[in-house]
């Protein structure tokens, strides 16, 4: 298989992306339909002197061409009752429309952050990660106000609330301690009182071994989940707070397939991916129905292309992230998925039962060794998919291009709705993931053929367990490791 290393896969981005920036802006929205000399789908990239280029700037084949094209009238037919001009249609990552959109709206909410929101901390998360894929630095003076800002979200005895006196909170600790990793800087890092959120996780300990999401509040799977990646991205995570946890998140695995937000209730894709996420970096994940929640998520695609969250709903953006993602972590777990059908074969063919709850070899809540928690997390990203992408990437790449992207900048749940940081930060990290979903190792870079659009729409990797970006990750590894050895 051909590889393609990140440093020169990067170089071939930027070379497409500055060429791309110097003869390719977006048309105004009314215009989509109506220009009559669109940039070609594929082929060689033509520079301002009608000079061809020698390096392939888009990346779909004539073939995938004439299916995307194909696709994209049937869209649009159903989404607005008429076929578009498709040639018009741009695969193009509006990069800079976006960047201006996030960085706007965080220059909106620092230096004062002065609105009365609970999401301050989810607000600082989604821009500032959405700026961190598209590779984009902020400025010091913006990161030292949100550093200074997250500071004073941070209760006195642990976690983070929405804003300054607000109650500690477990989602809002999750987007504060993301959005800190993500600045990366010593500062930022720091900030986080490590041994004041360990107390605050235990606290929110249910006896059964899961989390509530804040003192006297609801517990469930995503405060399972927030509570295991900061553990596990912050070096925290014990036996102690691991503890039930993976087998309270197995009593939500559904007859579908798919994670419920509880026991007994409906498979959804934002606690699937919260679930899974969680089992793998406790190393539970056997305790996991893994061929039947592969097939709850891929049944999840639509014709649209995009995912829905659950089913017979219609598909939205954000789920590019919560179910793609999803479903990208499970070509990493072949070797359970192999082991888990043999088993229900055999089991099936002399007793008749399913493997629901049977089977696990990472009884992490019933040891008391000292395991190396944050390793899993680690290692898990280090490995090599064990198979292709398991959902259509390329299609998932064009609902977000097509679909999400609002050519203004930001990007949107569907057609119709308007852009928000929310869904501007799920559907390009859904993009990310998508991208890099048929890559073997994770050190590679994606080839063209697994892009649609130029090459310039590469966004930077994630680590898909906690959402942050690669390099950011590898970082603040380092650092909390580092701490914990003085
Ligand atoms: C890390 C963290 C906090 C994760 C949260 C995960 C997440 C997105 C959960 C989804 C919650 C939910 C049931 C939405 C349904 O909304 P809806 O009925 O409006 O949407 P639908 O029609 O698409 O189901
Ligand atoms: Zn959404």
């Amino acid at each position: 298989m051909v590889r393609v290393s990140l440093r020169s896969a990067r170089r071939h981005r930027d070379r497409a992306r500055s060429r791309s920036q110097a003869t390719a802006r977006p048309p105004p929205a009314a215009s989509m339909e109506s220009s009559s000399q669109p940039p070609p789908l594929s082929g060689a990239d033509q520079s301002e002197d009608g000079a061809t280029a020698e390096l392939p700037r888009l990346t779909v084949t004539q073939v995938e061409q004439m299916k995307v094209e194909a696709r994209v009238a049937e869209i649009y037919s159903v989404l607005f009752g008429a076929a578009p001009n498709t040639k018009s249609v741009m695969l193009e990552l509006w990069r800079d429309q976006h960047v201006e959109y996030l960085t706007k709206g965080l220059r909106r909410l620092a230096p004062s952050f002065h609105v009365l929101d609970a999401n301050r901390p989810w607000l600082c998360y989604w821009m500032v990660h959405g700026l961190a894929l598209l590779e984009e630095t902020l400025d010091d003076d913006l990161e030292h106000d949100i550093v200074d800002f997250l500071s004073r979200c941070q209760d006195r005895d642990g976690g983070y609330g929405g804003g300054p006196g607000q109650l500690p909170h477990l989602a809002t600790s999750y987007a504060a301690v993301n959005t800190l990793v993500t600045i990366g800087s010593e500062s930022a890092l720091s900030s986080i009182k490590r041994d004041n959120l360990y107390k605050f996780m235990l606290q929110m300990k249910d006896e059964s071994g899961a989390f509530r999401m804040h003192e006297g509040g609801e517990i469930d799977v995503r405060a399972c989940y927030t509570a295991i990646s900061v553990a596990s991205l912050l070096n925290i995570l014990d036996d102690k707070l691991a503890k039930g946890v993976g087998n309270y998140i197995a009593r939500c695995q559904t007859y579908e397939g798919g994670i419920a937000g509880e026991p007994f209730a409906e498979a959804h894709g934002g606690y699937t991916f919260c679930g899974l996420a969680a089992m793998i970096l406790l190393n539970e994940v056997e305790k996991l129905d893994l061929p039947s929640l592969i097939g709850w998520v891929a049944f999840r695609q639509g014709v649209e292309c995009g995912f829905q969250g659950r089913t017979n709903k219609l598909v939205d953006g954000c789920y590019s992230f919560w179910q793609g993602a999803a479903i990208a972590l499970t070509q990493k777990l072949m070797t359970v998925v192999d082991k888990q059908l043999k088993q229900s074969y055999s089991s099936k063919s002399s007793s008749g039962d399913n493997l629901c709850g049977t089977s696990s070899s990472g009884y992490a809540s019933e040891k008391s060794t000292n395991v190396d928690y944050a390793k899993f997390g680690f290692d898990f990203i280090k490995q090599s998919n064990q198979i292709g992408p398991l959902f259509h990437n390329i299609a998932l790449q064009q609902y977000i291009l097509l679909c999400a992207q609002v050519l203004e900048g930001g990007l949107r749940d569907k057609p119709g709705k308007n852009r928000d940081h929310y869904h501007s930060c799920y559907c390009l990290s859904g993009l990310s993931v998508s991208q890099y979903s048929a890559m073997t190792d994770s050190d590679s870079c994606p080839l063209p053929q697994h892009m649609l659009g130029p090459y310039s729409n590469l966004l930077e990797p994630i680590h898909p367990l906690y959402n942050v970006v690669l390099d950011k990750y590898d970082d603040a590894y380092e650092f909390f490791r580092e701490s914990d050895q003085v």
